[in-house]
């Protein structure tokens, strides 16, 4: 496999408190890569600098082969980075299709045919064609989620960014998202996808990387990683909820 994604020695401060420290980390194009890590560890963050919400001081990024980091947030969507947000702002008042249009053309940039079609193959993938009429605001919490996805994915994403979609969501509104997500790579689209509910992470990623203090603490296949004795410690002591996954996750 080819490397889509490569961050070189990214450093980033906010202020003067280091927050992401001399990252490496190299996405194949096509992997399924789930990210964990304890509260405050640098996740979001990170998905900020690679999607260039958020400058890097030093380091480089490059998507398949180019450098990136002096790329905007706008260019790099147009490259191929598609994100979601922790916290979802779609517009409220705004219909489901329109919200998907909305990305497709300032996002992607696309023309007034082709945004159209790239916000209704996105809701079609995301199982919201029946809600293209409704207003964003009238979704429930799930179809919120999906209209997330569906935003992101119609910029036509060949990297799509997740930023804990699954927080909220009942089991079977989760294993309802994990699928969505599992089809959405299984039509070629490589994923990096922040969770906490790292119980439900390890069932679709293929690789798991784990941050801790802006940097890598552990790289690998996730039942190997969760195993690991180094990322067990890290969590014992943070919060409660994410040592549970762990352990349980661990047996
Ligand atoms: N805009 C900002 N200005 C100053 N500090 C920030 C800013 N954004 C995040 N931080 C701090 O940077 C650190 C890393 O935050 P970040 O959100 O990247 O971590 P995270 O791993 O995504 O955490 P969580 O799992 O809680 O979402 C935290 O200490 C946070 O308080």
């Amino acid at each position: 496999m080819t490397s889509l994604l490569t961050l070189s020695g990214v450093h980033k401060a906010y202020g003067r408190t280091p927050v992401i420290r001399g990252l490496d980390l190299t996405v194949a194009d096509g992997e399924f890569v789930g990210v964990i890590g304890p509260n405050g560890a640098g996740k979001t963050t990170a998905f900020g600098l690679i999607a260039g919400h958020l400058r890097c001081d030093s380091g480089t990024i490059q998507l398949q082969g180019h450098d990136i980091t002096a790329l905007s947030a706008d260019e790099r969507c147009r490259a191929g980075i598609g994100r979601t947000f922790q916290i979802p702002q779609p517009f409220a008042g705004l219909s489901v299709y329109e919200n998907a249009l909305v990305a497709a053309t300032y996002g992607a940039g696309l023309d007034s045919e082709p945004a159209a079609e790239a916000a209704c193959d996105a809701l079609r993938r995301c199982g919201l064609s029946a809600q293209g009429n409704q207003t964003a605001g009238s979704l429930t919490l799930l179809q919120r989620k999906r209209l997330e996805v569906a935003r992101a994915l119609a910029t036509s994403p060949r990297l799509l960014l997740l930023d804990e979609v699954g927080g909220g969501l009942t089991d079977a509104e989760v294993h309802e998202l994990l699928e969505l997500v599992s089809e959405i790579h299984a039509q070629g689209v490589t994923v990096l996808w922040i969770e906490h509910l790292v119980h439900a992470l390890v069932k679709v990623a293929l690789r798991l990387v784990v941050l801790t203090d802006g940097s890598l603490l552990a790289d690998g296949p996730p039942a190997e990683v969760i195993a690991s004795r180094l990322v067990r410690e890290t969590y014992l002591g943070s919060e409660l909820e994410m040592e549970a996954e762990v352990e349980h996750v661990a047996g």
